[in-house]
């Protein structure tokens, strides 16, 4: 949903985490240019270690600096990878529940803009497909609402943590994925086109059952089940086809051991998941995923290996809790370049 006016931006705040993994030299410095040129008021925060993003956005929109009014800012540009988005999102996130006065133009004041630099870009390719950085924010810091849009879009909340889901939280074969990446010397999405395949080489489906709304979706082997967020994982794989950012509702996409593990990568690439027998979706408030036999279950959120403590993981929505600029058709949000997606979205069945 586009909030009606789409006020520009004045104040910026913008978080650079220096070793996100294709942060390409002069990029920070185009950014600042770009900001500096259209802004009043424009601070910057090099991280420097995990969290240190969350903390700078804590700290800019903590009621002692809103104190002191003017400096507060409507704008947080996260540059750097998905990691450093979810940061930010939970920082904004935090500060909007407890309705702190820089909170979001989510409910009172900052929005979110990305600029992407890490992995998978999962987040800024579902705000603006395939446009290249300088242009989206170009469009955001100069309020172009011919170009760029402030909208507000669903959060998911992690029942066993709290944590908010931004891109989706996915069981299974994609957390399994994960890890492989780890032992993956590749930047950008060739990272996970190579480590899908090693991760699927030795992965066996678990024995799961999925819920949507407290109504039972799937129960058997499952090889993974995705609830979401973005239309794309990894910023390639596309899970969840007819996912709506603002609908106040959550997709889910199950993939049962009718479909081979080592298969998973090439259908998702070409959008053809949701085609074979033993896809099942599903969309409602809250979905739960479950390990059935005992053993915890391997999850991931917003590209985060979450803690091996937990037999499920359940995901409730926000509606609407996050302010962040994108495109201002959401039909530009759902082409596909990789020519599997029709404008407009493929119908799952
Ligand atoms: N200066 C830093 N030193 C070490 N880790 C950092 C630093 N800044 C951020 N991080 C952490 O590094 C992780 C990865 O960062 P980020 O997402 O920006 O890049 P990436 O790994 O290249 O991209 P992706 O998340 O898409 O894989 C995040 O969890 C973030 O919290």
């Amino acid at each position: 949903m586009p909030i009606a006016a789409s006020p520009a931006p004045r104040r910026a705040l913008v978080v650079v985490n220096p070793t996100a993994g294709t942060l390409r030299s002069g990029v920070l410095e185009q950014v600042l240019r770009l900001c500096r040129q259209h802004l009043q008021d424009v601070a910057v925060h090099r991280t420097t270690h995990r969290g240190s993003a969350a903390e700078a956005v804590r700290a800019a929109l903590a009621p002692a600096t809103a104190a002191g009014a003017g400096a507060v800012p409507d704008l947080v540009v996260a540059v750097g990878g998905d990691g450093t988005v979810h940061e930010v999102v939970r920082a904004l996130a935090a500060a909007d529940a407890k309705g702190a006065p820089g909170a979001g133009r989510s409910r009172a004041g900052a929005a979110l803009a990305i600029v992407p630099a890490g992995t998978g870009n999962s987040g800024y390719r579902m705000l603006w497909a395939e446009q290249p950085w300088h242009q989206s924010l170009r469009a955001t810091v100069t309020g172009d609402p011919a170009r760029a849009r402030l909208r507000r879009v669903d959060l998911g909340r992690l029942e066993e943590t709290g944590g908010p889901v931004l891109l989706g939280a996915c069981s299974g074969l994609i957390a399994q994925g994960l890890i492989a990446a780890r032992s993956v010397a590749a930047a950008g999405r060739e990272k996970y086109a190579r480590a899908l395949p090693d991760a699927a080489a030795s992965f066996t489906p678990y024995p799961g059952r999925v819920t949507v709304d407290g109504q039972l979706l799937h129960e058997g082997a499952t090889v993974l089940a995705n609830v979401g967020g973005g239309r794309h994982r990894g910023g390639q794989y596309l899970v969840l086809p007819r996912s709506e950012l603002d609908d106040g509702l959550l997709d889910v996409c199950v993939v049962g051991d009718e479909v081979a593990p080592a298969e998973v990568a090439d259908l998702a690439r070409a959008g053809l998941l949701h085609t074979r027998a033993g896809v099942v979706h599903g969309r409602g408030r809250r979905i739960r995923v479950e390990r059935t036999d005992g053993l915890p279950l391997l999850f991931e959120h917003d590209g985060e290996l979450q803690p091996l403590g937990f037999t499920s993981m359940t995901v409730g929505v926000l509606p609407g809790a996050l302010a962040i600029w994108g495109a201002p058709r959401e039909e530009e949000t759902r082409v596909d370049t990789q020519g599997a997606v029709p404008l407009g979205g493929v119908a799952a069945p």
